[in-house]
């Protein structure tokens, strides 16, 4: 039997009409490990998180799941504009019921907004409340596309210590995206670096910081300095 991994990505090309964009690429994640890709704007990282998800499935190699539910949060949060955050939680097969979604909102910091139409909330709030979505279901893989972009820098720190939180908590396999070196470093146990075109992988590395130490800013800037 082959041994139980959290994701298994062996990828020998991705192409948008004829033009590559991905591979070959390949990495294991085993089951609860927190990986960034990271990589510059327009590399690919949106692409292959698509692949993972299985919207899209025209590409040359195989990617393992692991057994369970997948969940994947956006860039964009795509609420629901004419349900409230806790509706649209709940509207998933398997999330539960509305006084569920209220829970998680309001460990999220969101008991106040529950009932708000997302037009009404700040996009950091819109952030937290499609997380929250995401882990309604229990996912045994999380995968989340840029999840700190474009916030202020409140938010970014609530988004960040919610995100620590709930993986902590669900030890989801977890594979992140984003174009930010220290945020990689302050989210995650590994950092996947891709580039070129078409983009493979350039370095895969361990983050030399603990779980503890990357809650300390001054750490994250010096495993910055050193590694990069
Ligand atoms: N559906 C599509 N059709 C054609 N080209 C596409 C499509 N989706 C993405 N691309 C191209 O593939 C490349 C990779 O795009 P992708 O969005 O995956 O990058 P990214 O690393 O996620 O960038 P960003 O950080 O800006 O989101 C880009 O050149 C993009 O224009």
């Amino acid at each position: 039997m082959a041994p139980m991994t959290g994701l298994t990505i062996d990828l020998r090309g991705k192409s948008f009409s004829g033009t590559p964009v991905l591979g070959p690429l390949s990495f294991t994640l085993a089951p609860g490990e927190r990986a960034c890709l990271l990589g510059p704007s327009g590399i690919g990282k949106s692409t292959l998180l698509s692949l993972i998800a299985g919207f899209d499935r025209a590409y040359d190699g195989t990617i393992a799941l692991p057994p369970g539910r997948i969940a994947m949060v956006f860039q964009a949060p795509r609420l629901l504009p004419w349900r409230t955050l806790a509706q649209n939680i709940a509207l998933i097969p398997g999330a539960g019921d509305l006084s569920r979604a209220r829970a998680l909102l309001a460990e999220a910091g969101l008991a106040d907004a529950a009932d708000q139409y997302p037009e009404k909330v700040s996009l950091g709030m819109q952030r937290r409340a499609a997380l929250c979505r995401a882990l309604a279901v229990s996912p045994a893989l999380i995968l989340l596309d840029e999840p700190l972009v474009s916030l202020d820098p409140a938010s970014t720190e609530q988004m960040r210590a919610l995100l620590r939180r709930t993986l902590d908590l669900t030890g989801a396999t977890a594979l992140l995206t984003t174009h930010d070196r220290r945020e990689a470093l302050a989210l995650t146990d590994r950092i996947l670096e891709i580039d070129g075109r078409p983009a493979t992988l350039r370095h895969d590395r361990p983050s030399p910081l603990s779980r503890d130490d990357r809650l300390d800013p001054q750490r994250v800037e010096t495993a910055y300095r050193e590694m990069f």
